[in-house]
Protein backbone atom coordinates (compact mmCIF):
# COMPACT_ATOMS: atom_id res chain seq x y z
CA UNK A 1 0.00 0.00 0.00
CA UNK A 2 0.87 3.68 -1.00
CA UNK A 3 2.57 5.56 2.15
CA UNK A 4 -0.06 6.51 4.65
CA UNK A 5 -0.08 8.71 7.74
CA UNK A 6 -1.69 6.32 10.73
CA UNK A 7 -2.48 8.68 13.52
CA UNK A 8 -2.97 6.65 16.62
CA UNK A 9 -5.70 7.14 20.05
CA UNK A 10 -3.70 6.75 23.28
CA UNK A 11 -6.06 5.29 25.95
CA UNK A 12 -7.61 2.01 24.55
CA UNK A 13 -5.73 2.06 21.43
CA UNK A 14 -2.37 1.56 22.27
CA UNK A 15 -2.63 1.62 26.19
CA UNK A 16 -4.68 0.08 28.51
CA UNK A 17 -4.14 2.76 31.26
CA UNK A 18 -7.36 2.12 33.63
CA UNK A 19 -5.44 0.63 36.27
CA UNK A 20 -3.41 4.03 36.79
CA UNK A 21 -6.11 6.45 36.00
CA UNK A 22 -8.73 4.66 38.42
CA UNK A 23 -5.54 4.38 41.16
CA UNK A 24 -4.68 8.09 40.60
CA UNK A 25 -8.22 9.39 40.94
CA UNK A 26 -8.28 7.57 43.98
CA UNK A 27 -5.78 9.19 46.01
CA UNK A 28 -7.24 12.43 45.08
CA UNK A 29 -10.80 11.55 46.46
CA UNK A 30 -8.78 9.94 49.75
CA UNK A 31 -6.87 13.17 49.79
CA UNK A 32 -10.72 15.24 49.94
CA UNK A 33 -11.64 12.48 52.77
CA UNK A 34 -13.71 10.89 50.30
CA UNK A 35 -14.31 6.97 49.32
CA UNK A 36 -13.05 4.93 46.49
CA UNK A 37 -14.54 4.54 43.37
CA UNK A 38 -14.71 1.03 41.58
CA UNK A 39 -12.40 -0.08 38.30
CA UNK A 40 -15.50 0.22 35.72
CA UNK A 41 -16.69 3.64 36.85
CA UNK A 42 -14.04 5.12 36.45
CA UNK A 43 -12.74 3.83 32.79
CA UNK A 44 -16.56 5.05 31.85
CA UNK A 45 -15.21 8.40 32.76
CA UNK A 46 -12.29 8.26 30.41
CA UNK A 47 -11.57 9.53 27.38
CA UNK A 48 -12.58 13.43 27.12
CA UNK A 49 -9.28 14.63 28.82
CA UNK A 50 -8.00 15.02 32.29
CA UNK A 51 -10.31 17.67 33.32
CA UNK A 52 -13.42 16.04 32.23
CA UNK A 53 -12.37 13.02 34.08
CA UNK A 54 -11.60 15.17 37.42
CA UNK A 55 -14.92 16.51 37.64
CA UNK A 56 -17.08 13.03 36.72
CA UNK A 57 -14.86 11.81 39.33
CA UNK A 58 -15.96 14.27 41.99
CA UNK A 59 -19.65 14.50 40.90
CA UNK A 60 -20.74 13.55 44.13
CA UNK A 61 -18.70 16.15 46.31
CA UNK A 62 -18.57 19.62 46.23
CA UNK A 63 -14.96 19.80 45.48
CA UNK A 64 -14.21 22.88 43.38
CA UNK A 65 -12.75 21.92 39.97
CA UNK A 66 -9.68 24.09 40.21
CA UNK A 67 -8.98 22.83 43.46
CA UNK A 68 -8.88 19.38 42.05
CA UNK A 69 -7.39 19.85 39.06
CA UNK A 70 -4.44 21.58 41.00
CA UNK A 71 -3.67 18.70 42.88
CA UNK A 72 -4.85 15.49 40.31
CA UNK A 73 -2.02 15.77 38.01
CA UNK A 74 0.49 15.36 40.34
CA UNK A 75 -1.05 11.92 41.78
CA UNK A 76 -1.22 10.83 38.31
CA UNK A 77 2.57 11.28 36.79
CA UNK A 78 3.79 10.06 39.85
CA UNK A 79 2.54 6.60 38.98
CA UNK A 80 2.29 6.83 35.06
CA UNK A 81 2.75 3.38 34.49
CA UNK A 82 2.54 0.69 37.78
CA UNK A 83 -0.35 -0.91 36.25
CA UNK A 84 -0.41 0.52 31.95
CA UNK A 85 -0.08 -1.70 29.72
CA UNK A 86 0.29 -1.93 25.59
CA UNK A 87 -2.38 -3.94 24.03
CA UNK A 88 -1.22 -7.12 22.17
CA UNK A 89 0.64 -6.47 18.97
CA UNK A 90 1.54 -2.93 19.88
CA UNK A 91 5.25 -3.27 20.67
CA UNK A 92 5.78 -5.25 17.57
CA UNK A 93 2.96 -3.44 15.13
CA UNK A 94 4.56 0.02 15.38
CA UNK A 95 7.83 -0.57 14.39
CA UNK A 96 6.84 -3.09 11.73
CA UNK A 97 4.52 -0.04 10.39
CA UNK A 98 7.26 2.89 9.94
CA UNK A 99 9.21 -0.19 8.42
CA UNK A 100 7.09 -0.33 5.74
CA UNK A 101 6.87 2.97 4.89
CA UNK A 102 3.85 4.09 6.44
CA UNK A 103 4.34 7.35 9.59
CA UNK A 104 2.62 6.99 12.81
CA UNK A 105 1.29 10.00 15.07
CA UNK A 106 -0.27 10.02 18.20
CA UNK A 107 -3.40 12.44 19.28
CA UNK A 108 -4.74 12.12 22.56
CA UNK A 109 -7.01 13.87 24.48
CA UNK A 110 -4.87 12.81 27.76
CA UNK A 111 -2.01 15.81 28.39
CA UNK A 112 1.13 16.14 26.17
CA UNK A 113 3.55 15.34 29.11
CA UNK A 114 2.36 12.39 30.52
CA UNK A 115 1.61 10.57 26.62
CA UNK A 116 4.90 11.33 25.39
CA UNK A 117 6.38 10.07 29.13
CA UNK A 118 4.67 6.48 28.30
CA UNK A 119 5.50 6.21 24.82
CA UNK A 120 8.97 6.96 25.70
CA UNK A 121 8.48 4.18 28.40
CA UNK A 122 7.58 1.72 26.17
CA UNK A 123 10.51 2.96 23.49
CA UNK A 124 8.18 3.73 20.89
CA UNK A 125 8.52 7.63 20.96
CA UNK A 126 11.05 7.01 18.00
CA UNK A 127 8.53 6.09 15.85
CA UNK A 128 6.06 8.76 15.95
CA UNK A 129 6.23 11.51 13.46
CA UNK A 130 3.98 13.93 15.94
CA UNK A 131 3.19 13.24 19.47
CA UNK A 132 0.22 15.65 20.10
CA UNK A 133 -2.16 15.67 23.68
CA UNK A 134 -4.55 17.58 24.98
CA UNK A 135 -3.04 21.61 25.85
CA UNK A 136 -0.67 20.80 22.63
CA UNK A 137 -3.40 22.60 20.49
CA UNK A 138 -6.32 24.27 21.33
CA UNK A 139 -8.85 22.10 21.34
CA UNK A 140 -9.39 18.08 22.14
CA UNK A 141 -11.03 15.85 20.22
CA UNK A 142 -13.77 15.64 18.60
CA UNK A 143 -12.10 19.34 17.03
CA UNK A 144 -10.07 18.82 14.62
CA UNK A 145 -7.02 20.77 15.64
CA UNK A 146 -4.91 17.95 16.64
CA UNK A 147 -5.39 16.25 13.19
CA UNK A 148 -4.36 19.47 11.62
CA UNK A 149 -1.24 19.65 13.54
CA UNK A 150 -0.32 16.02 12.24
CA UNK A 151 -0.82 16.98 8.79
CA UNK A 152 1.25 19.93 9.25
CA UNK A 153 4.43 18.23 10.92
CA UNK A 154 4.37 15.39 8.41
CA UNK A 155 3.21 16.97 5.09
CA UNK A 156 0.70 14.53 4.04
CA UNK A 157 -2.33 14.90 1.95
CA UNK A 158 -5.47 14.13 3.38
CA UNK A 159 -6.61 11.14 1.23
CA UNK A 160 -3.51 9.42 3.00
CA UNK A 161 -4.55 9.55 6.57
CA UNK A 162 -5.98 7.61 9.11
CA UNK A 163 -7.29 7.99 12.56
CA UNK A 164 -7.57 4.98 14.44
CA UNK A 165 -8.98 4.48 17.98
CA UNK A 166 -11.71 3.02 20.05
CA UNK A 167 -14.19 5.60 20.79
CA UNK A 168 -16.60 7.96 19.69
CA UNK A 169 -14.26 11.09 19.69
CA UNK A 170 -11.88 9.51 17.33
CA UNK A 171 -14.05 8.48 14.62
CA UNK A 172 -15.76 12.34 15.13
CA UNK A 173 -12.19 13.39 14.77
CA UNK A 174 -11.64 11.93 11.68
CA UNK A 175 -14.74 13.18 10.42
CA UNK A 176 -14.83 16.78 11.56
CA UNK A 177 -11.40 17.04 9.98
CA UNK A 178 -11.72 15.07 7.00
CA UNK A 179 -9.94 11.69 6.92
CA UNK A 180 -10.64 8.42 7.32
CA UNK A 181 -11.39 6.56 10.43
CA UNK A 182 -11.07 3.13 11.74
CA UNK A 183 -12.33 1.61 14.89
CA UNK A 184 -10.35 -0.88 17.21
CA UNK A 185 -12.72 -3.14 18.68
CA UNK A 186 -10.66 -4.50 22.11
CA UNK A 187 -10.35 -0.90 23.58
CA UNK A 188 -12.99 0.37 26.10
CA UNK A 189 -14.81 3.02 24.23
CA UNK A 190 -18.00 3.34 22.02
CA UNK A 191 -18.66 4.08 18.75
CA UNK A 192 -21.83 5.74 19.45
CA UNK A 193 -23.39 5.34 16.16
CA UNK A 194 -20.42 7.01 14.36
CA UNK A 195 -19.46 4.09 11.02
CA UNK A 196 -15.44 3.93 10.50
CA UNK A 197 -14.06 3.39 7.49
CA UNK A 198 -12.28 0.16 8.81
CA UNK A 199 -12.72 -1.40 11.87
CA UNK A 200 -10.03 -4.48 13.42
CA UNK A 201 -10.83 -6.75 16.29
CA UNK A 202 -7.00 -6.88 17.32
CA UNK A 203 -3.98 -4.80 16.84
CA UNK A 204 -2.25 -7.53 14.23
CA UNK A 205 -5.07 -7.56 12.46
CA UNK A 206 -4.67 -3.99 11.35
CA UNK A 207 -0.87 -3.89 10.75
CA UNK A 208 -1.85 -6.80 8.09
CA UNK A 209 -4.37 -4.38 6.53
CA UNK A 210 -1.69 -1.75 5.70
CA UNK A 211 1.59 -4.00 5.55
O1 LIG B 1 -9.18 11.46 27.92
C1 LIG B 1 -8.11 10.87 28.14
O2 LIG B 1 -7.37 11.13 29.11
C2 LIG B 1 -7.64 9.81 27.20
O3 LIG B 1 -8.06 10.07 25.95
P1 LIG B 1 -7.67 9.27 24.62
O4 LIG B 1 -8.65 8.11 24.52
O5 LIG B 1 -7.90 10.34 23.62
O6 LIG B 1 -6.24 8.78 24.70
Amino acid sequence: MESQLIIFDLDGTLIDARGDLTAAVNRMRKHFGLGPLDFETVSSYIGNGMAKLVERSLQDSDIPLDDAMSIYPGFYYEDLTTHTVLYDGVKQGIPELVQSGHRVALLTNKPGGPSRAILEHFGLSEFFTAIIGGGDVPNLKPEPDGIFRCLECSGMEKARVWMVGDHYTDLAVAENAGVRSALVEYGFGEARGYKPDAQFASFPELVGYFV
